[in-house]
């Protein structure tokens, strides 16, 4: 369960369920969009897989009062760029007689993490947990901090791409974080404080990997301890006890500790460890047929120009 630093939001569960094909139009800017089906629910709002338009498609959230989404728009309009948009329209709309918050943004094709490493295996772990450090590498460039990294916020499509959702706990580096969730949290851990930092979210991010490579059981027995038992170490020993945690193991350690100043770092060296341990030949073949297709490509280019100058 998410948490909010600040203050408390209170959810409305008595917005009413739209039903697929419901229309939402917006009172200022006058964009119509179609209810394709629901995506997912937070405390924040519903989110609705919508189509605008020539059956393009978006993620539309829809928020439960006025004050809820007004940082999650700030927040997005402040990150969008012209090659990435991260918010498409922001509006308000008419539903049965009350007015309702909502904003638009890219839709993002997948399934939580949890369920495609269900399905795909284990050691996709690995590769997922390195795309997470990239995508927040990312994120700090800009001046912010995730903060409530959790499987719910990670999408993954088909293809193996992870993507963060759920810009609503973004803070500024320096800033308290608003909006966590209690597993990943190092100030739940007793493992540092909550300031919106790049060793805050790279904790969150070897959390997760710790339980879904340790298993949930594990994790969440030493999460329950009462908070003075509560510690890094804690959670460092459960990485040395997990035959599965080792080829990350130097990572897990560094991150729970907090000694990573940039996901930049923290992501050389995943990488590295990842390539010194070599375990995961058994997926790269789902990597291989662009690789195969630009190494070919560059061979032929490379045969045609030797082939143009000998003649
Ligand atoms: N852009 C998107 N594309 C596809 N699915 C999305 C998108 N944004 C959100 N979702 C889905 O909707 C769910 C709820 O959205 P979101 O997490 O933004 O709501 P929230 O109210 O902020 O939730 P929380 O209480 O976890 O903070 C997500 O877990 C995800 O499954």
């Amino acid at each position: 369960m998410t948490i909010w630093s600040k203050q408390d939001n209170e959810q409305s569960a008595s917005v009413r369920l739209l039903q697929n094909d419901a229309r939402i139009r917006g009172i200022y800017n006058e964009r119509t969009y179609r209810v394709e089906r629901l995506l997912g629910e937070g405390a924040n709002g519903r989110v609705y897989l919508v189509s605008a338009g020539r059956k393009r498609l978006a993620a539309l959230k829809l928020g439960y009062d006025a004050a809820s989404l007004q940082s999650e728009i700030n927040l997005l309009s402040a990150l969008n760029r012209k090659d990435k948009p991260y918010l498409l329209d922001a509006d308000d709309a008419e539903l049965g007689g009350l007015r309702y918050p909502f904003y638009v943004m890219p839709y993002i094709e997948g399934v939580r993490v949890t369920a495609f490493i269900a399905k795909r295996g284990r050691d996709w772990t690995y590769i997922l947990l390195r795309q997470l450090l990239a995508r927040l590498d990312e994120l700090h460039r800009q001046g912010w901090a995730f903060g409530d990294v959790k499987p719910e916020n990670i999408l993954v499509s088909e293809s193996g791409r992870a993507t963060l959702v759920d810009y609503g706990g973004v803070s500024r580096f320096g800033d308290s974080v608003r909006q966590f969730t209690e597993l990943y949290d190092r100030g739940y851990w007793n493992a540092g404080s909550r300031t919106a930092e790049a060793s805050y979210d790279i904790f969150a991010v070897a959390a997760l990997g710790l339980r879904l490579l340790a298993g949930y059981e594990r994790f969440d027995a030493r999460a329950n301890r009462i908070p003075q038992n509560r510690c890094a170490e804690d959670l460092v020993t459960l990485a040395r006890q997990t035959p599965a945690c080792k080829p990350i193991a130097p990572f897990l350690e560094k991150a729970i500790q907090g000694r990573y100043d940039s996901a930049d770092a923290a992501l050389q060296e995943y990488r590295q460890l990842l390539l010194k341990w070599g375990g995961l030949k058994a997926l790269e073949p789902l990597h291989l047929p662009w690789l195969t297709a630009a190494f070919i490509s560059s061979f032929v280019a490379f045969v045609s120009v030797l082939w143009l100058v000998l003649n």
